[in-house]
């Protein structure tokens, strides 16, 4: 993207009016062509107005020199070589458009190349408000150049494109909305560079919609700074961190929405100028922005910042050279599409990475709403909702399904000689000593403080009995050792057996009279529940 600095070729004069063609190219307006420094043209003004470049010295016709007004945008132009009574036309779309050379420039040849001192004048058509560069090229330069300018452009509005189609992926597929403003974004975006760049010429039905109205361009970047600012407050999350600022960009959009609907009655070129220092505002509002949320470690904000930090420089550059401040270096043009693609990969990056950190969040939440944090175990909504399901496939199936209730014995009396922490350790290593004794598609719940729900798919009473058995044993047979102390510890146990039509919470109600009965019986001990009576197994 190496822009080489045009050799001083013409000195550029410009006249303030626009007399007849005739009477300019008769030299009548002469003395009145007042001398601009650079090689460049540029007006705010949208009425017509002449221009006269007037060569330095000599330029040879052998290598087929071309007149380049680069960056042209919405302009249109008719040029008179020397001599010639009709002028050339040249726009980037229209029946003024040149096909056999790209984007780039306005190219016009010279065919006779030009004698020092020998005039060439433009009637300039100015409707978008960039200095346009004017230069001399011989023909294979301008192919050269205008190669690579579509490679940069292609490579631009491809990679728009493409993100464009990611989140509009993301949208339809995971249904998260922010992608719908980043979607938005993007295409606004894609279709502001395209409307000014020229490339719209290329579908002849968006040509034809977009002509050469500069409101249609306008509107497409009003809206893409709408919907970028939208976005931008949604990914951050101003609302809830930073609502001053989101006041701020609040109050932009709302001028935004309102130089939208100026833009569909007039073209006044005072509204380019509001939307650029509103683009101003809202670009250094959401710099500030990502720059508190980087302070506060928040991980969006460093996303943000990555991407908005060139756009920053670059919108201030912008806009120095729309109020006239100074003017900016010919890699401008292509700086602010590769900044918007850049951007864009950034924070189509970031909102993933958002995304995937509500996600992680979501499966914590869920993880903690599932599993016991002290013992692994199940929560007692989550084994009471999978043993609601069991039951139903036991009846449906036709097949056994069993439940032990168990209950740490005197566990207050660990706890208070002890402390909670050494509770704490002793309910853990029950847990993990209880659950050994288990296959892996039985199920093992908290059901309150020391008590302990198992559920037995596929089994009956006699063989949930053995179970329960080997539950207790798995406790008592040695003591719990914590923190170099050796605690004894036992269970007492209750078994039940899904009977036909009933309930869960039946079901678990007579495990519970049954885990009683252990307690009744002296504890350390398994009681089953048959129909008739308990029934005490083992003691
Ligand atoms: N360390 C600890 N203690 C808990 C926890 N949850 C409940 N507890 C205590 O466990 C004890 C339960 O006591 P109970 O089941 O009512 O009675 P117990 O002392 O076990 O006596 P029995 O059940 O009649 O044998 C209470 O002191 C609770 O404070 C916990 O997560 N950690």
């Amino acid at each position: 993207m190496a822009a080489t600095v045009p050799a001083q070729v013409f000195d550029v004069a410009r006249l303030d009016g626009d007399p007849l063609p005739v009477q300019v190219l008769a030299g009548e307006h002469d003395g009145e062509f007042a001398r601009v420094s650079g090689q460049a043209i540029f007006e705010t003004t949208k009425r017509p107005r002449w221009w006269r470049l007037t060569a330095r010295q000599a330029v040879p016709a052998d290598d087929a020199p071309q007149l380049v007004l680069r960056t042209p945008y919405l302009n249109h132009v008719e040029i008179w070589r020397p001599g010639e009574v009709m002028p050339v036309r040249r726009g980037l779309i229209g029946d003024d458009a040149d096909p056999a050379f790209s984007t780039r420039a306005l190219v016009v040849p010279l065919p006779q190349g030009l004698a020092a001192s020998e005039s060439i004048y433009l009637r300039m058509h100015m409707l978008s408000p960039t200095p346009m560069a004017v230069t001399v090229e011989p023909l294979v330069d301008v192919h050269r150049r205008d190669l690579r300018h579509v490679a940069l452009r292609t490579l631009v509005l491809g990679t728009l494109a493409v993100l464009a189609i990611l989140a509009f992926g993301f949208w339809i597929g995971i249904g998260e909305r922010s992608y719908a403003f980043l979607l938005l974004t993007l295409v606004a975006q894609a279709m502001y560079l395209a409307s000014i760049g020229g490339e719209v010429r290329m579908v002849p039905w968006l040509a034809q919609a977009f002509g050469s109205d500069p409101r249609i361009g306008r509107m497409f970047g009003l809206l893409a700074v709408l919907a970028s600012n939208s976005f931008l407050m949604f990914y951050l999350n101003l609302p809830r961190r930073q609502p001053r600022l989101m006041r701020v960009l609040y109050g932009c959009n709302l001028v935004l929405l309102a130089l939208m609907l100026a833009t569909i009655g007039t073209a006044a070129s005072a509204i380019a100028l509001i939307g650029n220092v509103v683009l101003l505002v809202s670009a250094v509002t959401m710099f500030v922005a990502s720059v508190v949320g980087t302070w506060k470690r928040q991980r969006e904000a460093y996303f943000m910042l990555l991407s908005w930090t060139p756009m920053v420089v670059l919108v201030i550059l912008r806009v120095g050279e729309l109020l006239g401040a100074w003017r900016n270096p010919e890699w401008m043009e292509y700086a602010f599409p590769i900044g918007f693609a850049l951007g864009g990969l950034v924070l189509t990056i970031g909102l993933t990475d958002h995304v995937h950190q509500l996600r992680r969040d979501r499966d914590h939440a869920s993880h903690l709403a599932t599993y016991d944090v002290l013992t692994g175990a199940l929560t007692r909504p989550a084994i009471e909702e999978r043993l609601g399901a069991l039951v139903e496939a036991a009846h449906q199936g036709r097949r056994p399904l069993s439940v032990v209730f168990f209950d740490v014995d005197h566990f207050k009396q660990i706890n208070d000689e002890h402390g909670h922490r050494i509770g704490d350790q002793a309910l853990r290593i029950i847990a993990l000593r209880t659950r050994n004794r288990l296959r892996t598609y039985d199920l093992f719940g908290r059901y309150g403080g020391d008590e302990i729900l198992v559920v037995l798919p596929d089994t009956q009473l006699r063989e949930a009995m053995g179970v329960a058995e080997n539950l207790r044993v798995s406790v008592n047979c040695r003591p719990l050792s914590i923190e170099g102390r050796l605690l004894p510890a036992s269970l007492s146990l209750g078994v039940a057996e899904l009977h036909q039509g009933e309930t869960a919470g039946r079901l678990l109600e007579r495990a519970d009279t049954a885990l009683y009965g252990s307690k009744a019986a002296g504890r350390d001990c398994v009681t089953g529940h048959t129909a008739a009576r308990l029934q005490e197994a083992v003691s």
